[in-house]
């Protein structure tokens, strides 16, 4: 359970990165969306007890952030954004030290990280010292982690940046299958489809749509998307939003699709030509 009242943050140059931000959320995958600079990597840091609210509350399975961060920290395992592996450290050693800071004993730390090497792809690799891997095996060191804590909350700052698609789908097989909640963030449209059961888009440090992806396309169901034309611009693309039934009029002309989370991010996001 994810809680967040009138929770702000402002950094010391004054920048608002979390604007009076209230939801609540309770899916074992929630994902957060949004522009850079939305807010997510801030809101991920006050949630695993990195960074402190500048004002307002913010709760893990019922635990302040901020009184109860003790308590917090033994119930998460953070990944952040910028996690870096030690370049002498085989993957076998990261989980094995990770887990045995965590408490585990060395035996049971070694089980645990066999298993959960094998099951992200590592296993081949397990002996190498991470200076001599690509950087998506180095990225997946972080993901098996994530996998072997065994929290009860794992937080993932984009899990799956500067993956190859093959890898990408073995991260994803993993995160469907460990039992943790997982609070992701991601600015992949795609992972955010496949993973979440609930979507929490950020724009500007505020809350501006939260539910299921069903839930949130549903509101657009009678809209379709229509490429070349339109208020909206994504680089030099334009697009705009029509109804279904006015579709035929603009068949030939321009690319017309189905509403995808993407549009969500677009319609939400505002980002119009006028802007
Ligand atoms: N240490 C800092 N000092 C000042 N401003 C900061 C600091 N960290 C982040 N910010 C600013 O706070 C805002 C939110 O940043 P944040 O990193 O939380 O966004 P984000 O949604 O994670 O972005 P991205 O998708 O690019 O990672 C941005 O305007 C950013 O420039």
């Amino acid at each position: 359970m994810l809680e967040t009242i009138n929770l702000t943050k402002v950094y010391r140059d004054g920048t608002i990165a979390l604007d009076n931000l209230t939801f609540s959320a309770n899916s074992r995958v929630v994902t957060l969306l949004g522009r850079n600079g939305a807010g997510k990597t801030t809101l991920t840091r006050i949630l695993s007890t990195q960074l402190l609210p500048t004002s307002g509350i913010a709760r893990v399975q019922g635990y302040d952030v901020v009184k109860d961060a003790k308590k917090v920290r033994k119930i998460i395992a953070s990944i952040p954004q910028e996690a870096k592996s030690i370049g002498i450290a085989s993957p076998m050693e990261h989980l094995v030290m990770y887990l045995t800071a965590r408490g585990l004993s060395f035996k049971e730390a070694t089980e645990i990280s066999r298993s959960a090497l094998k099951e992200v792809g590592l296993w081949e690799v397990k002996d190498k010292p991470s200076d001599e891997l690509s950087g998506g095996m180095k990225r997946k060191i972080f993901v098996a982690m994530a996998l072997a804590s065994n929290a009860e909350l794992v937080l993932l700052d984009e899990p799956t940046t500067g993956l190859d698609p093959y890898s990408r789908l073995e991260v994803w097989s993993v995160l469907k299958s460990i039992k943790s909640k997982i609070l992701l963030t991601t600015h992949y449209m795609e992972e955010a489809e496949e993973l979440s059961d609930e979507v929490i888009l950020l724009h500007k440090g505020k809350l501006i749509a939260k539910g299921s992806i069903k839930e949130l396309l549903a509101k657009f169901d009678n809209k379709v998307r229509v490429e070349g034309i339109g208020d909206y611009k994504i680089g030099r693309l334009r697009i705009s939003y029509i109804d279904r039934n006015e579709a035929s009029d603009y068949v030939g002309k321009y690319v017309i699709k189905p509403i995808t989370l993407e549009d969500l991010f677009i319609i939400y996001g505002g980002e119009t030509l006028e802007e």
